[in-house]
């Protein structure tokens, strides 16, 4: 029996601001860092110490992961740092404010692209100092596999690939596994452990700093689900 624990990081400077993240290296606000620790003391008042963590190479991931493993005093575990659990890239709308978008775009498509499918938001154009291939951490990556903006589809299609090759394989081991990492990164690997619709995945939002935990036997077959914030399993 393996256990995937899911944690979405704390609060950063750019959600408290209200911006558009995406890929936007930002860290955590004051209240991102205590929503880590309190995340690591509800892991460890229900005994879901985990063997290996992976987080993605954004530092509000990261942090989250270093503060609440802290709390936990469970700082000896490997963890496993991978670009493909990066948030969703938000394109265009990277840095800009969520209510001037919503206003520019109009509600349809402001919603189509934050919460549906497949709509992607403006690619980032050349030339663009937000271009990740502008950032020394991705520049012993291909470029053409770097994205410019990403709808949930094509988010989900990196963290799955993932998934598949890194996290799969230490769960059916059965090993105990922490994935800090984002709303959307989260929201596409949620939609494939749960076979969530298009239409369903619309209503799913994953809340800061509370731990999701999924069980699995083995074969992988999911065997539950539990909320251990919430005290109670759904
Ligand atoms: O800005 C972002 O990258 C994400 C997550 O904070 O925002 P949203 O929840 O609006 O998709």
């Amino acid at each position: 029996m393996g256990r995937l624990i899911l944690l979405r990081h704390g609060q950063s400077l750019y959600n408290k601001e209200n911006l558009f993240t995406g890929w936007t290296d930002v860290d955590l606000s004051e209240e991102g860092i205590e929503e880590a620790k309190r995340a690591g003391e509800i892991l460890l008042k229900h005994d879901l110490l985990p063997d290996i963590c992976f987080t993605s190479w954004l530092k509000r991931a990261i942090h989250t992961a270093q503060l609440a493993l802290k709390e936990m005093e469970w700082e000896q575990i490997d963890c496993i740092k991978s670009w493909k659990l990066n948030e969703r890239h938000y394109g265009a709308w990277q840095c800009h404010n969520k209510d001037a978008i919503r206003k520019e775009v109009g509600d349809e498509m402001f919603m189509a692209v934050r919460r549906g499918y497949d709509t992607s938001p403006p690619p980032l154009q050349d030339g663009d100092p937000r271009l990740a291939e502008n950032d020394p951490k991705y520049r012993k990556l291909d470029p053409s596999s770097l994205p410019r903006g990403e709808s949930l589809k094509a988010t989900r299609k990196r963290v799955l690939n993932y998934f598949a090759e890194a996290i799969a394989p230490e769960l059916a081991r059965g090993k105990d596994l922490l994935v800090s990492a984002h709303g959307n990164s989260l929201r596409a690997l949620v939609m494939a452990i749960e076979h969530l619709t298009p239409a369903e995945i619309v209503e799913v939002e994953i809340p800061t700093g509370e731990p999701i935990v999924y069980v699995f036997d083995e074969t992988l077959h999911l065997l539950r689900k539990e909320r251990p914030a919430r005290f109670s399993k759904d």
